[in-house]
């Protein structure tokens, strides 16, 4: 009977950055409790990449199972095949997928409707909240988990909530609801989305659908982060969504990960480092689903070849262009900058994809130029990896502002539409690999590893943070199916809406 009320249902948004993080925590729930079984739902095409994600014979995962519920993309005006962020032809047609994956709903209802006995817990993505009302009518706890940290969750979640820039159109920089007085956001800190957003498009409709439903119907919060990392932000995220917080990073998982097709293998990344010194390899790389535009290409190649420092870059076509489409680096990097980058392995250009965990664990890497995504950040801060942050779109602004803040990285742009300097990039690259400064924030990351590394160790009794928060969620659970009556007011509510 125990064990069969251990079952919990997972249900991530169409997107490599949320499966990755998702499958993570499946992991360290099972590491805690080996005996529940979890369930992926997702739509076909997901499930495959999902299970790609998993090593084939590791048995720490021989609990975990898929669902397939039933999508067709092209009814969605999205072109056929289309399952996830990262297959899409740019990040403008994010919105038809979001708006599309609340299609699913009914199909989920039938599947959460059909399991006996009943889950245990639901753990929905903040992407998919539409899912919480089903659970709750099913008396199923549901819990959201947040790939993101809790400083890009209080910040994404207000601004999208009040868009409040809005009611200061003159004005660079605006207060933040929710955060104190003094705070100020500025505008260049928002996607162009955000920016232009009036809520009633269909970013602003689908944004502050799932966030409301995610505040009043949630049971608690789950977030990927570090609750030594992130203490002031925690407070202020559970604040801000009047949910109890829960933190259960770093979410990075050292296992096998192919998901996708990698323009270069695994071995040849390694081999390619190990013709350099410790830490003296600069890692580039814009996360599964963005890119910077074509203009800002050209500079941070010039930027970064005249740094004289050595570089592993994944590049994919520029923004405006098919992202899915071949790289043409004779057209997007300067003239022979691919030929030259070759000779005495000064730099290795990927195509499309790297095999980012295992690059980041290499010893010759000595920073990371990133776009701030809140796997990328985790990925290399539990590394000790020092970053130079160029925040493009999402939360990634506000993360970027975390990482300055802890002392472990430096922002060298902004946005995919800004002029970016060739000559500040290579100072900003120099300053971080080579000088003083740089090595100050390497000691910082390191610290930074420390915590990460202590949030899921366990000694004896003594466990770390991420691992009394699995427990405490297991606690919240039980003590919630036990309670038949959850679902009428024992769950707090923010009062929104
Ligand atoms: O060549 C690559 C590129 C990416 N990755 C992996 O893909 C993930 C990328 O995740 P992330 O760095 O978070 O970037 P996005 O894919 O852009 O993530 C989306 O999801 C994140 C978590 O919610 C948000 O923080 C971001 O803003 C949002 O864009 C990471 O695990 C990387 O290791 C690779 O393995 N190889």
């Amino acid at each position: 009977m125990e064990q069969e009320r251990q079952h919990i249902v997972m249900l991530p948004f169409m997107a490599q950055g949320h499966f990755i993080p998702f499958l993570s925590l499946a992991r360290l729930i099972l590491r805690r409790h080996p005996s529940s079984t979890i369930t992926i739902v997702n739509t076909p095409l997901n499930i495959l990449s999902l299970r790609s994600f998993l090593p084939p014979d590791d048995p720490s995962y021989s609990p975990v199972h898929f669902a397939s519920l039933p999508f067709a993309s092209s009814d969605h005006n999205l072109p056929p095949n289309t399952e996830s962020s990262d297959s899409l032809p740019g990040i403008d047609s994010l919105p038809l997928l979001m708006l599309a994956s609340e299609s699913l709903s009914p199909h989920f209802d039938r599947f959460l409707s059909s399991l006996d006995p009943s889950p245990l817990l639901l753990l929905a993505d903040i992407f998919t909240s539409w899912s919480l009302p089903i659970a709750r009518r099913l008396q199923i706890p549901a819990f959201t988990f947040s790939t993101c940290g809790a400083f890009g969750t209080a910040s994404f979640s207000s601004l999208w909530l009040h868009l409040p820039h809005r009611l200061h159109p003159e004005s660079p920089s605006f207060p933040v609801p929710g955060f104190p007085p003094s705070f100020r956001l500025h505008r260049s800190q928002m996607s162009h989305y955000m920016r232009v957003a009036d809520g009633h498009d269909a970013w602003s409709t689908f944004l502050r659908r799932q966030i409301r439903l995610c505040f009043s119907s949630a049971a608690a919060l789950l977030c990927n982060t570090v609750a030594e990392v992130e203490p002031s932000a925690l407070r202020l995220v559970g604040e801000i969504c009047q949910l109890p917080v829960l933190t259960v990073g770093p979410l990075v998982d050292s296992g096998h990960r192919s998901g996708r097709e990698p323009g270069i293998g695994v071995a040849e990344c390694v081999e390619w480092l190990g013709a350099h010194r410790p830490a003296s390899v600069l890692y580039i790389s814009f996360g599964s689903q963005n890119t910077i535009g074509a203009a800002q290409m050209m500079a941070l190649a010039e930027g970064v070849e005249a740094s004289g420092v050595p570089f592993i870059w994944v590049v994919r076509t520029p923004a405006g262009f098919d992202m899915t489409a071949e790289f043409e680096a004779e057209r997007w990097l300067p003239e022979g900058f691919e030929e030259r980058a070759a000779q005495g392995r000064r730099g290795l250009v990927v195509p499309r994809w790297a095999p980012q965990v295992e690059i980041l664990s290499h010893g010759a890497i000595g920073g990371f130029l990133t776009h701030c995504g809140w796997n990328s950040v985790q990925e290399s801060l539990s590394r000790g990896v020092p970053m130079i942050g160029w925040p493009l779109a999402s939360e990634q602004f506000y993360n970027s502002m975390v990482i300055e803040e802890i002392g472990v990285a430096v922002e060298v742009a902004r946005g995919v539409q800004g002029d970016v300097d060739a000559r500040k990039v290579e100072r900003v690259v120099r300053m971080l690999m080579q000088g003083e400064k740089g090595r100050e924030m390497k000691e910082k990351a390191a610290r930074c590893e420390e915590m990460m590394m202590a949030a899921v160790a366990e000694d004896g009794e003594k466990k770390g943070s991420s691992l009394r928060a699995v427990e405490e969620m297991f606690e919240m659970a039980y003590a919630m199916k036990q309670d038949t009556a959850f679902e009428i007011g024992t769950i707090p509510k923010n009062g929104i809406e």
